[in-house]
């Protein structure tokens, strides 16, 4: 029997393969990390190969685990970490180089020399994005820039650019396929949101061959099979979409004014604008939601680089906790009469600051601050940076007259939403509901979605909308007084670290 549904979800930090049953319940799951590389301070690389291997290992564990073959498969959907850059040779199917992080900051430079020759409002307007070393695009000139002799095989065809979902999908077909989706398109710079086409002038202005890039399709498409000889036989390929998109899916955030936050290493926020592209007054981008039937829906995104991470530097940089679910009890025990703050602008700070150069600090030490509160200051931090977020959100869907309620609860998902102090202190400090569904696992769960979508099995995004179940709400309890006052000093701190 068909009917089963197998998730890719290659992340930042690990590989995701996860059997949905056609009643969306989770059958299998496997999760491989992989290894980090930090060749110079804001770089940061992850080999290409490992992110296929890993995933190709993570797929065949679970079809083991549930005990299940490809004939069981009606259909692969995969999910990506964005903007993470890949290039490779197409005749011999190995990446020139190591694939180039989203969290990488080496284009700075390059970004602030295009701002300074007036590039970014033709970049803003055809992308929805602003120059920012964040996305692909400076990213490829880079690579066919620095390895020998790159930049005339890219001229001669020889060579193809990816987002993560391109590279697997290019892998798992046998370099059958050359594809990728519209909401990575969206992410590259080099995508035009409001045709739905590479934009010429920005491929002249970033200097990236055309022939390099991939046919760009629904997130719901047929993008080909796999090779037989991966999972013993073939399997259709039938949904793609970045993680942050597919995790909106998977919360069912259909409707305009609905919004979803996903807290990984990074979080981002979307909120769904409908068939408007809405551009932020805010410094917030505007992206695709999703594709569907040829028919776009935009979103207002707002991406912050250190959620999680700033909990994993407690663990590995810092030494505190032993793991991340640690973090709630060492919180819990800080000292509440202390304003410690925490700018966790490790890989400089995204939206809506956009500052790559700035890095980390702490501000409001005391004698008496110890781990607990250095714990409590990181959980917090994430918090502060999504109240900036959906602030910014607020006044955009205000001014836009985009149709829709604009709906104040925030949908949560992602590894740290596990964290339920964490969660609570996120509705403190939103003086919002934050809602935690049942199945946490929502962007695999969105892929799936996709995937089962175009094989058929799942129903039309309205009713899919009418599983959605909650698991818990966190009703924010904190006095508005304490509330202003922590938010001022958090805004104080973020002033201070950003003054020029
Ligand atoms: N109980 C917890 N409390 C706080 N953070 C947590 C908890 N469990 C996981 N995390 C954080 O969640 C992140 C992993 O989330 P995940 O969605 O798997 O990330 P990614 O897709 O970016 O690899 C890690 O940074 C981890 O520190
Ligand atoms: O791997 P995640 O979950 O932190 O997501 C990464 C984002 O897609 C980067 O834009």
């Amino acid at each position: 029997m068909t009917t089963h549904l197998l998730a890719i979800d290659q992340g930042t930090t690990s590989s995701r393969a996860i059997l949905f049953r056609p009643d969306t319940s989770i059958a299998a799951q496997a999760q491989q990390e992989f290894p980090q590389h930090f060749p110079a301070s804001g770089w940061v690389e992850h080999e290409a190969e490992d992110l296929w291997q890993t995933t190709l290992a993570t797929c065949r564990a679970v079809m083991e685990q549930a005990g299940l073959t490809a004939a069981d498969i009606a259909a692969i959907g995969i999910t990506n970490q964005r903007e993470t850059t890949v290039v490779w040779d197409r005749k011999t199917g190995a990446a020139i180089h190591r694939a180039i992080v989203w969290q990488d900051r080496r284009t700075a430079d390059l970004c602030a020399r295009l701002r300074g020759d007036g590039h970014e409002p033709l970049v803003s307007e055809r992308t929805g994005l602003i120059l920012d070393p964040y996305f692909s695009g400076t990213k490829i000139g880079w690579i066919l820039d620095h390895v020998p002799g790159a930049r005339a095989r890219a001229e001669r065809g020889e060579l193809a650019f990816g987002t993560v979902d391109s590279w697997l999908l290019w892998k798992l077909t046998g370099g059958q396929v050359h594809a990728t989706d519209a909401t990575n398109a969206a992410r590259t710079l080099l995508f035009n949101i409001h045709t739905g086409a590479w934009d010429e002038d920005l491929l002249a202005l970033l200097r990236v061959p055309r022939s390099m890039l991939p046919e760009v399709k629904d997130c719901a498409a047929d993008f080909g099979t796999t090779q037989p000889h991966f999972f013993g036989g073939a399997i259709a390929i039938g949904g793609i979409a970045g993680d942050q998109h597919a995790a909106t899916v998977g919360q069912a955030c259909f409707q305009p004014g609905m919004i979803k936050s996903t807290y990984g290493t990074g979080c981002f926020a979307l909120l769904n604008t409908g068939p408007t592209a809405v551009v932020s007054q805010n410094r917030l981008l505007t992206t695709i939601a999703y594709q569907l039937g040829g028919k776009r829906t935009y979103a207002l995104e707002g991406s912050i680089f250190v959620a999680g991470a700033a909990v994993q530097w407690l663990r590995d940089g810092l030494g505190i906790i032993k793991n991340s679910a640690e973090s709630e009890a060492l919180a819990e025990s800080a000292d509440p009469a202390q304003q410690v703050y925490l700018v966790p602008a490790f890989v400089g700070l995204g939206a809506p600051h956009w500052n790559p150069d700035v890095r980390g600090a702490m501000f409001g030490l005391t004698r008496n601050s110890g781990p607990a509160e250095f714990c409590l200051a990181a959980l917090e931090s994430v918090c502060y940076q999504t109240a900036d977020l959906i602030a910014a959100m607020n006044a955009d869907w205000a001014r836009s007259g985009a149709a829709g309620h604009r709906t104040p609860v925030l949908r949560v998902d992602g590894g740290m939403v596990a964290s339920n102090f964490a969660m609570q202190r996120l509705a403190d400090l939103l003086a919002a509901p934050v809602d935690r569904p049942v199945i946490r696992e929502t962007t695999a769960l969105g892929a799936a979605y996709l995937a089962g979508y175009q094989a058929g099995i799942m129903p039309a995004p309205g009713r899919f909308a009418d599983s959605w179940r909650l698991d818990h709400r966190f009703d924010p309890t904190m006095p508005a007084e304490t509330r202003e006052t922590k938010i001022a000093g958090w805004r104080d701190a973020v002033r201070r670290l950003t003054l020029p």
